[in-house]
């Protein structure tokens, strides 16, 4: 038989890329990546009149398309792999990342009469703006005793399904009446490349309050949310939910002339960016925890028990790999953390130092930020610039450093926004150990896992962990390839499962980081302070971040 091939497309916050991957090897032959052309639209639509509020960010759904139409067929170029040599292929994306389309799958923003409509647009896994649903629905389940509450850690975040949808029966009734369905923009994109409605078990667990043997939540509960939600589950979802690793359907002829694939080309149900990793790192057993860290960071991990962890995001059977249980944390700011620092607070003579030397500002201010001991700055910060996902599960936590002076450098407080995650980090593994869910093994993957070594070795220190770095650049759209090659099927030149193309397919670098035991003993005493700050401000002791946000809103 020919060299086989599939290809995982990887939808992330700014842009998609395909990779083309050899399946017998899990060699990544060629990649391409496309940014999307209207990015994170937090302010205006593209109309460049219709402002939005705060805590928007919305996303156009013909970037996605843009991203098929041009990373696929340049991966086919790059790499001159033939058509018929690309036996599947799966697709990944942030979420929940939610959409409302005509029966057809058209979205209601590509209507010329809703263009001026936000709420017809993608919302974001970073919008924001459904906080008060949010509160409301986990207010109304506590009171009714809601099981469903305890598989998500005792609380629905503002990022997923239901509050974003009762966002838009709150403020857009019309929008709501005229969506046939709302769809996470993964199962959009295999329904456009497949002609198949075919919703997968990990958006409609971790993100739409779905469980394998439950089911939904009740027509009672919705409809005591808002009257209008009482079928939401039957008239706009679907009952019908893949697990993950199954095959979606095949590309059609339309999807093949967007694409270049071959009609009939295998496609695996969609997947999340952070979830579809696991296999990726040759991850399919338990007590193993990977960490997905770009703009924010996911922690997902397997387990073979169903356990209670307060503040986690949620506990999903088949979610990450068929037959285990698959959990998801996270930390809502991580990557855009520093983003903030270097578009906000740095120097014209550090700018000027970094082009001058021809390192991007991250680059400088890391490897300043290396030379200071742990502890040196004085410096601790809360790592909440984008509200906290888990475990306090609160978008309106605000982020703070404390114990600057006049002599602080823009490195300390670099290395203090570095160090505050790497705290929020070990917040979340020790909450899963308290409960239950034992962690010896950390791995990482994702854009900073690959840049910044001195941030994966503050984690090791932080964690007092080793942690396994992925081999690939790009641990998602590799995930995603290994999914195509399963539902490929092994006659085909594929796999039987995704347990064994993880054993073929899936890598770890050689080199990983080992805990510092001088930094250790340093950094338990500060995370002990973290601890101190994070109940304090966070768990309602103080709630000064709360009472400035109202201050903020009253103002505006
Ligand atoms: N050297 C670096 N160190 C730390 N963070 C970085 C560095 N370079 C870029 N970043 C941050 O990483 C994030 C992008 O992560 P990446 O994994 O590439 O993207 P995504 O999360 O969209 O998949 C941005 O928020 C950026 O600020
Ligand atoms: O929430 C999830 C997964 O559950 C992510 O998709 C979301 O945090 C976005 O991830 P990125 O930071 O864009 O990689």
């Amino acid at each position: 038989m020919n060299h086989k091939y599939t290809i995982g497309v990887d939808y992330g916050t700014q842009s998609g890329r395909a990779v083309l991957v050899e399946v017998k090897t899990g060699k990544e032959v060629a990649a391409a990546v496309k940014v999307y052309r209207h990015g994170v639209m937090d302010e205006y639509l593209p109309d460049g009149v219709t402002k939005l509020e705060p805590d928007w960010a919305l996303q156009h759904p013909q970037d996605y398309l843009e991203v098929l139409r041009e990373t696929i067929p340049e991966v086919l170029k790059k790499s001159g792999v033939k058509a018929e040599d690309v036996i599947g292929l799966g697709i990944d994306f942030t979420a929940c990342t939610m959409l409302p389309t005509y029966k057809d799958g058209t979205p209601l923003c590509f209507d010329e009469n809703l263009k001026s409509n936000p709420h017809a647009y993608v919302k974001l896994w970073k919008h924001h703006a459904a906080q008060e649903e949010a509160n409301k629905l986990n207010k109304i389940a506590e009171e009714r005793g809601e099981r469903f509450l305890k598989n998500y850690g005792g609380k629905i975040s503002s990022e997923w399904m239901m509050p974003k949808i009762l966002q838009i029966v709150n403020e857009a009734p019309d929008i709501y009446d005229l969506a046939d369905r709302f769809m996470e923009a993964t199962d959009w994109v295999v329904f456009e490349l497949t002609g198949e409605e075919k919703r997968n078990s990990c958006t409609a667990g971790y993100k739409a309050i779905w469980h394998k043997q439950e089911g939904y939540p009740s027509r009672d509960f919705f409809k005591s949310l808002h009257p209008k939600l009482e079928n939401v589950v039957e008239e706009k979802l679907s009952t019908d939910i893949y697990s993950i690793g199954s095959k979606a359907g095949e590309i059609t002829s339309k999807a093949a002339e967007l694409t270049g694939l071959k009609i009939g080309t295998a496609v695996a149900v969609g997947n999340v960016d952070a979830h579809v990793s696991v296999p990726a790192l040759g991850m399919t057993e338990a007590g193993k925890m990977l960490m997905i860290m770009g703009t924010s960071t996911c922690h997902v991990m397997l387990g073979t028990d169903e356990k209670v962890v307060p503040g986690m995001c949620g506990v999903v059977e088949d979610g990450i790999i068929p037959g285990l249980l698959g959990y998801e944390a996270g930390q809502s700011c991580v990557g855009d953390h520093f983003e903030w620092f270097v578009e906000n607070c740095v120097p014209a003579s550090l700018t000027e130092e970094a082009e001058e030397r021809g390192l991007d500002i991250h680059g400088l201010l890391t490897e300043k930020a290396e030379k200071l001991q742990a502890g040196e700055s004085g410096l601790i910060a809360l790592d909440w610039w984008n509200g906290n996902r888990s475990v306090l599960v609160d978008v309106d936590l605000t982020g703070m450093i404390l114990g600057c002076t006049l002599l602080t450098k823009p490195e300390e407080i670099y290395r203090a926004l570095i160090e505050a995650t790497a705290y929020g980090t070990r917040k979340i593994i020790d909450t899963f150990e308290e409960n239950g869910v034992p962690i010896h093994e950390l791995y990482a993957a994702g854009g900073i896992a690959e840049k910044n070594k001195l941030m994966m070795q503050i984690y090791a220190d932080v964690t007092n962990r080793e942690i396994r770095i992925s081999a690939s650049a790009q641990t998602p759209a590799l995930g995603s390839a290994m999914f195509g090659a399963v539902v490929a099927g092994k006659e085909k030149g594929g796999y039987d499962s995704i347990v064994e193309a993880a054993k073929h397919m899936g890598k770890v670098k050689e080199e990983y980081y080992k805990p510092n035991k001088k930094n250790v003993e340093i950094y338990e005493k500060l995370y002990a302070e973290y601890n101190i700050l994070h109940d304090y401000f966070g768990r309602g002791t103080n709630d000064v971040m709360k009472r400035l946000k109202k201050i903020k809103a009253a103002v505006k």
